[in-house]
């Protein structure tokens, strides 16, 4: 039976948010920091003198980095990042910095990074794009927004992904003062020249709670762990995790400061789930259900091609070692119920942090071993220690 408790690293997604803010407005104080190399990225490019900018994975950074350099930017950049960087899309956002009047040049490949980014004035106050592939170029024209002469409006075109990390942006913007206005698919941004002193402090990280949630589920009954420091009115889509796990047998009891997930009794049968608001925790609901030998149908999944790498593909080979039932689409992956896990599969992690921890959990079933299990640190470098907390047994080969 397991029994622990967890300090997990702040949230990157809102730490990425802020730093970038705090660039604009340093009145801002921000406590708990991700620790995490993507917020280190992020650190290190806004207080590089630097010609060359590396990003390596990090695409929040690569995102809200293009639209701060090209909107207030105090030199020409080259802005780059890791060779999967260079194969993730930013067309849409450097189009429509480019109508606002930003100067940015591909230099390899039309419509991918790296860029070159030179110091323009911005004059337009209106922009749309689609918001169908990537909502982090919505946050980036959110965030560089409130410092331009008369704000900024944003119409979205098209079905919009990931809506909760534009609520994330708008949200924090609201926390340090910033007005905004969201009607139907228009966002507005008021502009704000100076911000009173305002602290914030980053909830811990949602999506790396998945991982926790994913073992108690796969956990015998009585486990549980207590995870701290969160929030029932977090700004984090994947706070969703909470009602998700529920069917799936880890009930979530919120006290002051933390969370304590408990195994239940309850067996789902099948899962059926969309992924549009919460792509990041797709991964550790698809092994979950592998884990639990249950069968599952998730959808949605239209993003997770572009992200550290084609997580769809990931998952079907890795879950097909192990030996799974599993078919994906551009979209969605389905997954028959599976009784018998293969001992001993040597799981690649594809410079993905989430295939490493997503499958970790399955530990408690089978051995297994997660090759490059360092690429954890992308969003969670403390992520083995803790998971030994829980009374796991890690081997470095
Ligand atoms: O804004 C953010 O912090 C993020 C938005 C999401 O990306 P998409 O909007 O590209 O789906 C998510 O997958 C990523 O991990 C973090
Ligand atoms: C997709 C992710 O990150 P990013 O897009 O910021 O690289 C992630 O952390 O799962």
């Amino acid at each position: 039976m397991l029994s622990s408790s967890i300090q997990i690293t702040g949230s990157k997604s809102e730490t990425n948010r802020l730093l970038l803010l705090q660039a604009l407005y340093p009145q801002i104080k921000v406590e708990n920091i991700s620790e995490s190399d993507d917020a280190d990225a992020m650190i290190k490019a806004l207080n590089s003198s630097e010609d060359v900018i590396d990003v390596h994975h990090a695409g929040t950074a690569m995102r809200f980095l293009t639209a701060f350099f090209a909107v207030h930017g105090n030199r020409e950049v080259l802005l780059t990042g890791s060779s999967r960087m260079k194969e993730r899309p930013i067309g849409i956002l450097v189009d429509a910095l480019r109508s606002l009047g930003a100067k940015i040049e591909y230099t390899e490949k039309e419509g991918y990074p790296p860029l070159r980014i030179a110091k323009s004035e911005i004059t337009n106050n209106k922009v749309s794009l689609k918001a169908d592939v990537s909502s982090q170029y919505i946050t980036a024209l959110l965030l560089v927004a409130p410092k331009l002469k008369n704000g900024l409006e944003i119409i979205l075109e098209g079905k919009v992904t990931s809506i909760p990390y534009i609520n994330m942006t708008l949200g924090l913007l609201a926390q340090v003062g910033i007005g905004t206005q969201m009607t139907g698919n228009v966002i507005n941004v008021s502009p704000l020249d100076q911000m009173n002193p305002v602290k914030v402090v980053v909830e811990s990280d949602w999506s790396s709670a998945s991982y926790f949630y994913s073992l108690i589920a796969l956990a015998e009954e009585g486990s549980q762990v207590e995870l701290s420091s969160y929030r029932q009115d977090s700004l984090q889509g994947d706070s969703a995790l909470a009602d998700i796990y529920r069917f799936l047998g880890v009930e979530t009891v919120f006290k002051a400061n933390s969370i304590v997930l408990h195994k239940t009794s309850l067996r789902p049968k099948v899962v059926n789930l969309d992924f549009n608001n919460t792509p990041d925790i797709a991964q550790t609901i698809a092994v979950t259900c592998f884990g639990l030998g249950i069968g599952c149908k998730l959808t949605g999944l239209h993003t997770l091609k572009i992200k550290e790498t084609d997580r769809l593909e990931a998952l079907r080979v890795e879950l097909t070692k192990l030996g799974a039932d599993v078919v994906i689409t551009e979209d969605s992956l389905e997954l028959q119920p599976v009784l018998q896990i293969n001992h001993d599969a040597a799981i690649d992690t594809y410079n993905d942090h989430r295939m490493a921890m997503a499958f970790a959990p399955l530990a408690l079933k089978v051995p297994i071993i997660i090759n490059d299990a360092q690429v954890v640190s992308k969003s969670y470098p403390a992520f083995w220690e803790d998971f030994k907390k829980t009374g796991f047994i890690i081997q470095t080969l």
